[in-house]
């Protein structure tokens, strides 16, 4: 953890602890270089996404290895805050505290562990199981315990709500707190009425900390908005897949274009040109745009390539 680190962590708990935050998933450096430049205050590095990059489905396939290493470079590549997606903490406590370490030290400001067993999946998918409250409330203590610089934010998940009710997620985010938890994320709530019950039930537990929604889409949550969650109690709402999905069907409807029509001159006015690719990597071109590397509608010949 550098002077920079530093600087993430206590910036991602001065904005947890006053407002409520959109906070939009990168699937890459680049991606998150364009959610930092579009005005986002943090990023989340997605388990679901990141697997899915790697064309492998979410169910806890990815190492500690595989995700400091791409977590560590999206962090690096921005200058906000960046919260990665720790799955299950990768094993028991050990494995939670090694998980925070590494994380803080490759410029993480914080992480996110679930109270799934190892093999997880989805926790908007039927079939989940959970380990005891106690193992979970170990790793968080691990977790924290591991950290050095105390702003590294641990976010506790519990996906109780499609496992053991409703009742027992409140409870068990509880725990979490108690165990040193520094923010809730009730995974997988049902409805707009659940948050808010969850939010009070909380804050009635004697708990300030803040809590973090999850908007990811198809999913068993309803589509609510940053200003909904905001008056429901929420400071922070995740939008982990939203922007893969987007490029994905993108790229799709591009690909079946192109095998059509051999050509993608139709497409030019949906992509970023070289120039606007360069200038979002701040990539100073010496020889400045050439003649026809500017898109103009009517033109076909957008790139010298
Ligand atoms: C938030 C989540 O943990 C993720 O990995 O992004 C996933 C998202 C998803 O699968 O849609 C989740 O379990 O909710
Ligand atoms: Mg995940």
């Amino acid at each position: 953890m550098d002077h920079k680190g530093q600087m993430k962590t206590s910036r991602l708990r001065e904005l947890l602890g006053t407002r409520t935050i959109a906070i939009p998933g990168a699937f890459n450096a680049l991606i998150a270089m364009q959610i930092e430049r579009a005005g986002y205050e943090a990023l989340y590095v997605s388990g679901a996404a990141l697997s899915a990059c790697r064309g492998i489905p979410d169910i806890g396939l990815l190492t500690l290895t595989d995700v400091t290493a791409e977590a560590g470079r999206i962090a690096q590549a921005v200058s906000i805050p960046t919260i990665v997606d720790a799955d299950t903490g990768y094993g028991g406590p050990q494995a939670a505290a090694e998980a925070a370490t590494a994380f803080e030290e490759a410029g993480l400001a914080g992480m996110q562990i679930e109270d799934q067993e190892e093999a997880k999946k989805c926790g908007h998918l039927p079939g989940k199981r959970l380990v005891p409250v106690a193992d979970m409330a170990a790793k968080i203590e691990a977790a924290v315990h591991a950290r050095r610089d105390p702003n590294f934010l641990i976010v506790a998940r519990t996906d109780a709500r499609g496992v053991e009710g409703f009742d027992a997620a409140v409870r068990r985010a509880l725990t979490y707190a108690e165990a040193g938890a520094d923010a809730l994320f009730p995974e997988a709530l049902e409805s707009a009425h659940e948050f808010g019950t969850f939010a009070s039930e909380i804050r009635k537990g004697g708990v300030t900390l803040p809590l973090i929604a999850n908007m990811t889409e198809f999913g068993k949550t309803p589509l609510l908005s940053v200003t909904e969650f905001e008056s429901l109690g929420y400071r922070g709402v995740l939008f982990p897949v939203t922007a893969l999905r987007t490029a994905l069907r993108a790229i799709e409807a591009l690909l079946a274009e192109l095998k059509l029509f051999g050509t993608q001159r139709d497409w030019l006015h949906h992509m970023m040109t070289r120039q606007e690719l360069y200038n979002l990597l701040g990539y100073i071109n010496s020889q400045g745009p050439q003649e026809g590397e500017r898109y103009e509608p009517g033109h076909e010949r957008v790139s010298r390539d």
